[in-house]
């Protein structure tokens, strides 16, 4: 079975489903998609209170007041942020305050500090403030009952700030999926472990897991799973419980021991096509369990994993946030190098690119083989060559895929 690209990602797309939403912590709704509108159920501020440190008045008594004909007011008490005293300010008197405290009774406005001597027993007052002159009056940001968010906003630092200041401690909003990330193959071994003859490092279930949290997912890296076809079903089936998503690299190919595909097309649930597209061939996705866990078994190649990811597993772990587009946005720009691309493929090519007065400009890193992962690194964009193009010439436009991200 062949498939376009655009017909995989149609499938995938097909498959999954927004996760349901619920109540969570503030914190942990950090970068959510907030499923409720907010109302809110206090004023902003809630009482009058001063916006400077200095002294609470009746501003009528410091008519005319200026250096040379400075008035003198006796301090009749102090009011702090968080303490409500019972002092009122009549005629002729004034309180000292501090910012954010509430006002005293009977005054209306605040002299700043800095129009004073700073006086605690008297005050000597050198300007007139105006009737309501440094004072933040109740409600006057937000009313109670007023709506502060709508529902489908993406929870960000500003977002969370109005929710915490008005009190929402909890809100519902669609969860971060939990995605379990396994590699499987016998020649693998951890970082940090001592490897023998024909042997490599495992590094796709880092990278894809460090993809699915820069996609704001939370990410279980399982590790290594060896070409055992029991251990590979065994772990699938334990990790299913906490499972939105599974990612499997490795075993998808031709070869004699390609046990991923092998097993899973048993279940009748996954299919395997091989995507016009380069790199990332390979692919497998389906649904696996009662609950029917969307799973992407992603070619083992370390780039093909990588480029997968970004062009069919995040667009889908964002429909599960609900957060659109779910496809990263293409952008013009041109290529500083020329390469050739393989005809009725999509080719994905590594690039630098930078952003100037001339719009994008992107050179190629790394080379085009897919276990070629030194320069990935560098890259920070793909080019995007159409499947009927087979060369790229220096100068060319080209589409880019961008590929910052939450962390990046
Ligand atoms: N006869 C054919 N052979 C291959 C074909 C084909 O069509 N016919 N396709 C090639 C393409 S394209 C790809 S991509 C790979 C996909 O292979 P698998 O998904 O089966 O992956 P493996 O064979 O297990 O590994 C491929 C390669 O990647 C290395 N690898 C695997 N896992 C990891 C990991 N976790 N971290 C780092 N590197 C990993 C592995 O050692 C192999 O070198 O198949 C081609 N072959
Ligand atoms: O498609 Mo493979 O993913 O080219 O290396």
């Amino acid at each position: 079975m062949r498939r376009s690209v655009d017909e995989h990602l149609e499938a995938v797309l097909g498959r999954v489903t927004a996760l349901p939403a619920f109540d969570q912590p503030l914190m942990d709704a950090v970068g959510l998609m907030l499923c409720e509108d907010i109302v809110s159920g206090v004023s902003l501020p809630g009482f009058d209170n001063s916006a400077m440190d200095g002294y609470a008045v009746q501003a009528a008594d410091l008519a005319g007041a200026s250096d040379e004909n400075p008035i003198s007011l006796p301090v009749v008490g102090e009011f702090r942020a968080g303490r409500s005293e019972p002092i009122v300010v009549t005629p002729g008197t004034c309180v000292r305050i501090m910012t954010g405290a509430p006002m005293p009774r009977g005054a209306d406005s605040v002299v700043p500090v800095e129009w004073t001597d700073g006086g605690t027993v008297t005050v000597r007052i050198t300007q007139q403030p105006p009737v309501g002159g440094s004072v933040r009056y109740a409600g006057e940001d937000v009313t109670a009952g007023v709506q502060v968010l709508d529902r489908d906003t993406v929870l960000g630092p500003r977002q969370i700030a109005v929710l915490a200041a008005v009190g929402r401690a909890r809100v519902k909003a669609r969860p971060r999926p939990r995605v379990v990330v396994i590699s499987t193959g016998a020649e693998l071994r951890e970082p940090g472990s001592r490897l023998g003859d024909g042997q490599i490092y495992d590094s796709n279930s880092y990278t894809l897991a460090a993809c699915a949290r820069d996609a704001g997912a939370v990410a279980y890296r399982v590790g290594i799973v060896d070409d055992d076809p029991k251990r590979i079903m065994d772990t699938l089936s334990d990790q299913l419980v906490r499972a939105d998503l599974v990612i499997t690299t490795g075993g998808v190919s031709m070869g004699a021991y390609d046990i991923v595909k092998e097993e899973l097309s048993k279940l009748g649930t996954v299919d395997f096509p091989q995507v016009a597209m380069q790199p990332g061939k390979p692919q497998g996705f389906g649904v696996i369990g009662d609950d029917e866990v969307p799973i992407f078994t992603l070619p083992g190649n370390p780039v093909s994993a990588y480029i997968s990811f970004e062009v069919f597993v995040r667009p889908a772990l964002r429909k599960m946030m609900g957060q659109m587009p779910y496809r990263r946005t293409l952008v013009p720009g041109v290529t500083l190098d020329g390469f050739s691309s393989p005809a009725g493929r999509r080719q994905f090519v590594r690039a630098a690119a930078t952003s100037g007065d001339e719009g994008w400009m992107a050179s190629t890193v790394g080379g085009h083989g897919s276990h070629l992962l030194g320069g990935l690194s560098r890259a920070n964009a793909l080019i995007v060559v159409p499947e009927d193009v087979t060369s790229v010439r220096s100068g060319d436009q080209v589409e880019l895929m961008l590929l910052g991200g939450e962390t990046g």
